[in-house]
C-alpha cells in the first residue's frame, strides 16, 4: 500500500504579529497569515476558517457556536491575550475545541501600565501637557493642575487576580498605599500577607479606597459591575482606573461622574464598543484615554505572541496545550 502523503496541519494567524513568530508557526504548520493586517469581516473569518486545525488570535474574535459549526476542523483557538471573553467557552467545550491564552508573560508589565494611569490622572499629567502644547502656560502659580496625592493612600483593587496582585504589591511596596480589595474568592493569608492587602465587601471597597484600578475578568456578571450608584459611593477626590475590559464599566454613567466631579478622574485603557469611545469621556479633561495598551511593551507583546504560537504547537504536534483555558471532555478529532 502506498504511504498517505504527509499531511501538515494547516494554522491561520487572523491579524499582522511578528515575522518571526509567523515563521516560527511555519516549521510546523502551513499558515495563512495576514501580514497586511487587513479587517476580516466575521463571514472572510470563517471563510479562511476552512480546513485549518488552529488559530491565533488577538481576543477581538468571537468564537462561539455558528463559527465552530461552520470550522469543523478546528481544534484550537489560541488568544493573544490574557483575557478571553471572545471565547463561548459553554460552545468550545460542545465541539471540542480547546481555548488557550496568554497568562503570566504579560503581568508585571500590565500592572506598571495601572500604576502609569493612576499616576497620570491623579497628577493631571495628560491635561497639563495639553495645555502647556497651546501656549497657555506663562507663569507658575501655586495651585497649577494641583492634583490629589497617590503615595500614603488607600488603594482599591476589584479583581485579585495575578495583576491585581502585581498592582497590590506595587502600591504597599513601592508607595506605601494601604491596600483593600475585593474578589470572588477571597485570598489565601499567605498571598493577602505578600500583598499587604485587606479584603473587604464590595461596598467598603467603593467607599474606603482614595484609588481604585479595576482588573477583574469580563462576564456577563461583571457587566457595568461599575455604574452610576458604584460610582456615586466612591469618594469625590477618587481617581478610577480601568486596565480590565471595556464594559465593566458604564461609560456614559463614568462620562457623567467625570463631568459633574462625582469623582476627581479616571485613567481608562478600555472602552464599550472600543475603538469607539463614549464621547462623553472624549469631551472631559479629567481623564486620560489610551488605546488598550497595558501589555503593550515590545518585550511583553513578544512574549504573547511566543505563548500563543507555542500552544498551537504543543498542541497540533503533541496533544497539550500549555495554557489552557477549558479542558473538553472530548476533543476534536484531528484530520
Ligand atoms: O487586554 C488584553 C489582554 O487580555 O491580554
Amino acid at each position: 500500500m502506498p504511504d498517505r502523503p504527509h499531511t501538515r496541519p494547516a494554522v491561520l494567524v487572523a491579524r499582522a504579529i511578528f515575522p518571526e513568530t509567523v515563521q516560527r508557526l511555519r516549521a510546523h504548520f502551513d499558515v495563512e497569515d495576514n501580514p497586511d493586517d487587513v479587517e476580516w469581516s466575521r463571514e472572510e473569518l470563517i471563510q479562511r476558517l476552512q480546513g485549518k486545525a488552529g488559530a491565533l488570535l488577538t481576543g477581538t474574535q468571537r468564537i462561539d457556536d455558528e463559527l465552530l459549526r461552520a470550522c469543523p476542523q478546528l481544534r484550537i483557538v489560541a488568544n493573544m491575550t490574557v483575557g478571553f471573553n471572545n471565547f463561548d467557552l459553554a460552545a468550545l467545550d460542545a465541539h471540542g475545541v480547546v481555548g488557550t491564552n496568554t497568562p503570566d508573560v504579560l503581568t508585571e508589565t500590565t500592572a506598571d501600565f495601572g500604576f502609569a494611569l493612576l499616576l497620570a490622572a491623579a497628577r493631571r499629567v495628560t491635561e497639563s501637557e495639553r495645555y502647556l502644547r497651546a501656549g497657555c502656560w506663562t507663569r507658575w502659580s501655586y495651585d497649577l493642575f494641583a492634583g490629589a496625592e497617590v503615595h500614603g493612600t488607600t488603594l482599591g483593587i476589584l479583581g485579585m487576580g495575578r495583576i491585581g496582585q502585581a498592582i497590590a504589591r506595587r502600591g504597599a511596596h513601592g508607595f506605601g498605599m494601604r491596600v483593600l480589595y475585593h474578589n470572588r474568592t477571597r485570598l489565601d493569608a499567605r498571598i493577602e500577607a505578600e500583598c499587604r492587602a485587606t479584603y473587604v465587601s464590595k461596598d467598603e471597597l467603593l467607599q474606603a479606597s482614595d484609588h481604585l484600578v479595576l482588573v477583574l475578568p469580563y462576564t456577563p456578571q461583571n457587566h457595568h459591575i461599575i455604574g452610576a450608584a458604584e460610582l456615586a459611593q466612591m469618594k469625590p477626590t477618587a481617581v478610577l482606573v480601568n486596565i480590565a475590559r471595556g464594559g465593566i464599566v458604564d461609560d456614559a454613567a463614568l462620562a457623567d461622574a467625570l463631568r459633574t466631579r462625582r469623582i476627581a478622574a479616571a485613567g481608562l485603557d478600555v472602552f464599550e464598543g472600543e475603538p469607539a469611545v463614549h464621547p462623553g469621556l472624549l469631551e472631559v479633561p479629567n481623564v486620560v484615554l489610551t488605546p488598550h495598551i497595558a501589555s503593550a511593551t515590545v518585550r511583553t507583546r513578544r512574549a504573547m505572541a511566543d505563548l500563543a504560537a507555542d500552544n498551537l504547537i504543543a498542541f497540533l504536534t503533541e496533544g497539550r496545550a500549555l495554557t489552557p483555558v477549558n479542558a473538553p471532555a472530548v476533543l476534536r478529532a484531528g484530520s
